[in-house]
């Protein structure tokens, strides 16, 4: 027997041949084509699948190749989507593959077009696009299988709309935090300083320019603390200095707005918290660095003597603030030292201790590198590992601020795992998650729902595989619980109350709408009924949601998608779907039960599931809470930080467990 026909008689006797028959035309979408993507496209076009769509905004980095093994040295920097298709594609003759180099959030990817496939299968990354495919699919009633791995760690979960719990319905963990004074003035350890220096500095400098002057007049306004508005509003200032210094060529070939950088933040600024002799008294102060003397050689960090406090010499910052420079100079302090650095036995350049020389050098020549990105055209620079230029001012800055406050430095090599949280991607890990995700979509292909489970992979040698039978969905989830509609628009003609009233029909109750987290109209506030959608910034792929002012009934999201190409030119701008949605009564929502660990059922269940797996019951639900507006104490900057996974606390006692700060 040939190979191409032994294989399609052992997936027919696996599949039986109902569900075999069926996979050639079954419309498969599978977002991303990275670790878990490769693996994935090689079963599914294996499996028999016939039509696939492989979607991936990213191109080929060298550091993929270790895993990613659709892709080889010479597709470096092509589209993941496309080599994956074109690579995958003669594993089955029969197979048509459609690659696409795009991002699954584009405005095209809407309802009709999530419609059109018969399961998705998420291979993605991030929190924000699983969240985002979750709610298309939600709202275009089509399976999805989630999954994720986290080194030998991993997880797939099955999600149907009405049936299973969707992956928004338990809120998830929230990254580790850190309280933002810690990351601002008092650091203790090197995770907060590279924190300080991705989320903070780096932003600063190379991010958006923030009206700060705008934000500080409101919080003025809202009688926030004036000498704090002072503080800030100088600081505002310094940095646009330095902005500007960083955006204009310098004429002078040392580049002096790198130097502009190193004093405001690795001096003055030091300087400045000094002033606040209370601040140090339970609590080793910084040092204020030198740049001409790290360079000559003649700055000590702090000189070596007995009855240092961590390492931090009481009388190494004086008064003034400045260190006391000497001529001793390689004392070295928690693992930076001054003087010569040791190199690993491997001697890699990622894997050197660095000086505090070596950090300046590093600090300079990144700085220059990054000025001359946003000089050639670059309007910002955000931080990504695998970007050297970022990836290097970001181990120099943080080493710099480390040694200031007495703490260990970190290689290079360990400030890409820290800032880019990187556990460690294993191959087969990815290979074990996409084999059960193929299980997951042949169940929801099947409609064997009462086959269905999350499954984990976990570290146990022997118990690798647990499967958690699945939750229904939670009354209380903001996305599934949604009553979803799509309206096929012109967004230029269509104004807001004709198609609100249109959605409502006969229904007359008061309603509020809104696109997003923005209010366009409430009962007592109908000012933008008369405006087109387009005018508002509502156009395709977004979602309008129509919330019961009483709360009495459930939500409306209604997606926007475009008019059919023959719609007439003088027919009405918008078509309704029909019937039109009606949200059910909202149920009353009974207190919820303390949450208890997930019980392990050690027998194995009899018969074995198809998966030989041991079952563990269901968590006991825990009820979403509300989610409370949460007012910005200082507005766009919080923001920041919080979307790096900081949150803004009050106090600085917390104590960080480990140095990873998110996890997916
Ligand atoms: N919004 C999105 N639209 C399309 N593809 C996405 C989106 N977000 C992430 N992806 C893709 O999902 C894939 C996730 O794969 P993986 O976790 O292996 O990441 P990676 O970037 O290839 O590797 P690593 O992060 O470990 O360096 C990536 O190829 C990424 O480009
Ligand atoms: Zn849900």
């Amino acid at each position: 027997m040939s190979t191409a026909r032994a294989r399609t008689a052992h997936a027919k006797a696996i599949l039986g041949p109902e569900l075999h028959d069926q996979l050639p035309n079954t419309k498969v979408l599978l977002v991303g084509a990275g670790g878990i993507g490769c693996e994935l496209l090689k079963n599914i076009v294996l499996t028999g699948f016939g039509k696939i769509t492989v979607l991936d905004l990213d191109t080929i980095d060298v550091s993929n190749l270790n895993r990613q093994f659709l892709f080889k040295k010479k597709d470096v920097k092509q589209s993941k989507a496309l080599i994956a298709a074109q690579t995958a594609a003669p594993f089955n003759p029969n197979v048509q593959l459609t690659p696409i180099f795009g991002n699954i959030k584009e405005p095209q990817y809407d309802i009709p077009w999530f419609q059109s496939f018969d399961i998705v299968l998420n291979a993605l990354d991030n929190l924000d696009a699983r969240r985002h495919v979750n709610k298309m699919c939600m709202a275009a009633q089509v399976p999805l299988v989630e999954s994720g791995t986290a080194g030998y760690l991993g997880q797939v979960q099955p999600l149907l709309k009405d049936r299973t719990e969707c992956f928004d319905c338990i809120p998830k963990p929230t990254p580790k935090t850190f309280p933002v004074c810690t990351i601002r003035s008092t650091p203790s350890q090197p995770i907060h300083c590279i924190v300080w220096s991705k989320s903070y500095l780096l932003g600063q400098l190379f991010g958006e320019d923030e009206d700060a002057g705008g934000e500080l007049d409101e919080a003025e306004q809202q009688g926030e603390n004036e000498q704090e508005i002072a503080t800030l509003r100088k600081e505002a200032l310094a940095f646009q200095a330095v902005r500007t210094a960083l955006r204009s060529p310098s004429e002078d070939a040392n580049k002096n707005a790198a130097r502009m950088v190193f004093e405001k933040v690795f001096n003055a600024d030091i300087k400045n918290l000094l002033i606040m002799a209370d601040m140090w008294r339970s609590r080793s102060p910084p040092v204020a660095l030198d740049f001409d003397g790290i360079m000559d050689g003649t700055f000590v960090l702090r000189p070596e003597k007995t009855g240092q406090i961590n390492g931090v010499d009481s009388n190494g910052a004086s008064g003034s603030g400045s260190a006391t420079p000497t001529s001793h100079a390689n004392g070295g302090v928690n693992g930076i030292s001054n003087g010569k650095a040791p190199t690993s036995p491997a001697g890699l350049k990622d894997q050197k201790t660095l000086t505090l020389r070596d950090s300046l050098l590093l600090f300079v020549t990144s700085t220059n590198r990054l000025a001359d990105r946003l000089q050639n055209g670059e309007s910002t620079i955000s931080f990504d590992k695998d970007d050297d230029d970022t990836l290097d001012f970001v181990t120099a800055s943080s080493n710099l601020r480390s040694a200031a406050y007495g703490i260990g430095g970190k290689t290079r090599w360990e400030v890409k795992e820290m800032a880019g949280n990187i556990i460690p991607a294993i191959a087969t890990t990815n290979a074990i998650i996409s084999g059960l995700i193929v299980l997951q979509a042949l169940h929801l292909l099947r409609k064997s729902h009462n086959k269905l489970r999350n499954v984990h992979l976990q570290y146990k040698p022997a118990v690798p595989l647990s499967t958690i039978n699945l939750s229904p969905p939670n009354p209380t989830c903001g996305i599934c619980r949604d009553t979803y509609a799509v309206v096929l628009c012109d967004p230029a003609r269509t104004c807001l109350g004709e198609l609100v009233s249109g959605i409502l029909g006969d229904d007359t109750r008061e309603v509020s709408v809104y696109e997003d987290k923005r209010v366009l109209s409430d009962p007592d506030w109908d000012d933008n009924n008369e405006r087109t959608l387009e005018s508002l910034n509502v156009t395709r792929g977004k979602f309008l949601t129509i919330v019961d002012e009483e709360g009495e009934w459930g939500t409306i999201a209604v997606g926007l998608s475009i008019l059919p190409p023959n719609h007439p030119a003088d027919a009405p701008p918008f078509i309704l779907q029909s019937p039109l949605p009606r949200p059910p009564r909202k149920a009353k929502v009974v207190a919820p039960a303390p949450a208890t660990p997930p019980r392990v059922s050690l027998k194995r269940s009899l018969p074995l599931d198809d998966d030989e797996v041991i079952d563990i019951e269901p968590t006991p639900k825990r009820v979403k809470s509300n989610p409370a507006v949460k007012a910005l104490a200082s507005p766009s900057k919080n923001r920041r930080l919080e979307e790096d996974g900081l949150i803004i606390m009050d106090n600085a006692n917390d104590q960080l467990q480990d140095d990873i700060i998110e996890i997916d």
